[in-house]
């Protein structure tokens, strides 16, 4: 396979290979394109790929097709002691999960001071953990009494699926439901092979390489700090300085320093930083092993291009060779990469994507591990948001797939000018402890806030407009309890990991299903309970049975009085 940069088109770059083209421009988000369709870029595939994504099914494996389920780590699992768990996703095969306790939130009425809010410990569903140990997916000793120490013993699912699978050398699409897991998912098979707790078959190569070896991008400051938090509390405090975080909005010379002082071996940003500091020569990832894109379907998007292009181009080249020279071309140099694309929602230009960037690239999901060339180009919808009469389209499996099996999801009616009221009668109906509420502005923010003060309940306000420091503040004293609603804005939506979260609120309703799945998804993380409430106008009342549709889950229509909620007669769920 050859693979070629080229100027196609005004701020349009394309990268061929003998089996596709990436294209990045000003008007085209990244996409993939098979060149037996390309005669042109072409027609055909162009508008395969638009349909895809025009499909209002952004949420995707749904649509992917998937014909033959290649289960690469089938092994035989171990029983635990009490027999083997049913698997988090066992409802779906008509095997009635374990229940943790009571859906109905409200049944578990106490007392509970209102403000500042006592932070209860919400129970994981252990359901979610597969019978295999960290121990039987090879990991080496050292990393597991480091997991030990830090209370992980068993991984999750999804974990279990990809750790053998990036340890064989694969690059990977990692597709799971929010709070699956996915983070540990990549980097514990990362830090089997580099860094202090490898493998001890890998100690003798440890100076054969320099520098850093894995990088990891993400597409918010907040999600990039929290991964940097799970790799230094994996490597522990002797080593924490191994990674470093590359974010936008931090002190870059800073930064600068930090990479020639320390000598990371994983860096950990944001695209622009990554990019901003990689082209002024400072960042060595020449011969870097790992490339981790999180969040990916948010990263391949419009916005990133150039500083993704960038990253795509540079990690894992190889010195000595040149973007025109080298026998093999750049292909070859990005040989030695193993990249790794990760999200619970994956669209369709992801795995084009992963397809030509990939070495046997292998689609890993918390049950299967399949690879990407078994995934066929969906068929498109009839029309927008209508799904194809087939009934394998009606309900969009992978959007059911994206979130969490333990959530309930309701929606309610309200007047403009009463949300915040109905918003707070919300709260207190369900005893919701630590929640987050979504707009999709920053102005009105404060204002929501100013009104749940007022009404005596602690909220704070999130959003991208505030400084590094402030947003990090907030998030420290929302996570530590100080306030009972953090009132924030897209920024959240995606990676952030609070597991006290109990109650997710859409003031505004998201612009689509994938935009409501990772909202939804910052509550009942690892298989705890949690509730996902959407307030909207009467008008916007179809959305929500829209959304339901392309969802696949109930939606409840419900209204909140007398301190109770009530969930209406249900609707017809297609
Ligand atoms: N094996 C494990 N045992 C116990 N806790 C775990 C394990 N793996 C991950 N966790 C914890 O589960 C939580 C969710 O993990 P993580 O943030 O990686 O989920 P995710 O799938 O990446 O979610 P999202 O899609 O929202 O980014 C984190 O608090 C993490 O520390």
């Amino acid at each position: 396979m050859r693979l070629i940069i080229g100027q196609v088109h005004r701020n349009v770059l394309a990268l061929a290979s003998s089996r596709s083209c990436f294209v990045v421009g000003d008007h085209l988000p990244f996409r993939m394109l098979s060149l037996p369709r390309a005669a042109g870029f072409h027609q055909s595939a162009w508008r395969g790929s638009q349909a895809v994504e025009d499909s209002g099914s952004a949420l995707t494996l749904a649509n992917l097709e998937v014909q033959s389920k290649a289960d690469y780590v089938k092994k035989e699992r171990v029983p635990r002691t009490g027999g083997p768990r049913p698997s988090s996703r066992d409802s779906s095969f008509g095997v009635k999960p374990k229940k943790v306790y009571s859906p109905n939130l409200k049944s578990a009425k106490s007392d509970l001071p209102k403000s500042p809010v006592v932070k209860k410990k919400l129970k994981i569903d252990e359901a979610l953990f597969s019978a295999s140990s960290f121990e039987e997916l090879g990991l080496p000793p050292l990393l597991i009494d480091r997991l030990n120490k830090e209370g992980l013993t068993s991984p999750t699912e999804v974990q279990s699926a990809s750790i053998p699978v990036i340890s064989q050398r694969h690059d990977v699409v990692i597709q799971s439901y929010t709070g699956s897991g996915k983070t540990l998912a990549y980097l514990l098979p990362i830090l089997s092979e580099i860094g202090p707790l490898k493998r001890a078959g890998q100690q003798g190569n440890s100076d054969k390489r320099s520098g850093i070896e894995a990088v990891v991008v993400a597409p918010s400051r907040e999600l990039g700090m929290q991964i940097v938090r799970e790799v230094e509390k994996i490597l522990g405090s002797d080593d924490k300085r191994l990674v470093q975080q590359l974010v936008g909005g931090a002190n870059r010379s800073r930064q600068e320093e930090a990479l020639k002082k320390n000598k990371p071996i994983i860096v950990v940003g944001t695209p622009g930083r990554i990019s901003e500091i990689s082209a002024a020569g400072k960042l060595q990832t020449h011969n870097c092993r790992f490339l981790v894109l999180d969040e990916v379907d948010q990263l391949l998007s419009f916005n990133y291009r150039e500083d993704m292009h960038r990253i795509l181009e540079h990690v894992g080249r190889r010195s000595g060779t040149s973007s025109s020279s080298g026998i093999l071309g750049p292909l070859a140099r990005r040989s030695e990469r193993q990249t790794i694309l990760v999200s619970a929602t994956i669209p369709f230009s992801v795995i084009r994507a992963a397809r030509s960037w990939g070495h046997d690239p292998v689609l890993v999901r918390a049950k299967s591990v399949v690879p990407l060339d078994s995934i066929s180009v969906p068929r498109p919808m009839l029309s927008q948001g209508e799904p194809n009469s087939d009934p394998a389209m009606s309900v969009n499996q992978a959007a059911v797939d994206s979130l969490p099996p333990s959530l309930d999801h309701y929606y309610c009616t309200s007047k403009a000018q009463h949300k915040v009221d109905t918003l707070r009668r919300c709260i207190h109906a369900l005893e919701a402890q630590t929640v987050i509420a979504f707009m999709n502005n920053t102005k009105p923010l404060k204002d929501v806030v100013f009104k749940l003060e007022a009404r005596g309940m602690k909220a704070i306000e999130l959003h991208g407009d505030l400084g590094k420091l402030a947003r990090s503040t907030v998030l420290k004293k929302f996570k530590a309890g100080e306030f009972r609603v953090l009132v924030t804005n897209e920024l959240s939506a995606r990676g952030l990991d609070v597991p006290e979260c109990d109650l997710v609120i859409n003031l505004d309703l998201p612009t689509d299903s994938t935009h409501y799945a990772h909202r939804a998804g910052r509550t009942g993380r690892l298989g705890r309970k949690g509730a996902v409430v959407s307030i909207c106008e009467e008008s916007e009342a179809f959305i929500m049975r829209k959304m339901r549709k392309q969802l696949g889950v109930p939606i409840k229509p419900c209204d909140f009085t007398e301190g109770q909620i009530n969930v209406h007669k249900e609707e017809d769920v297609e």
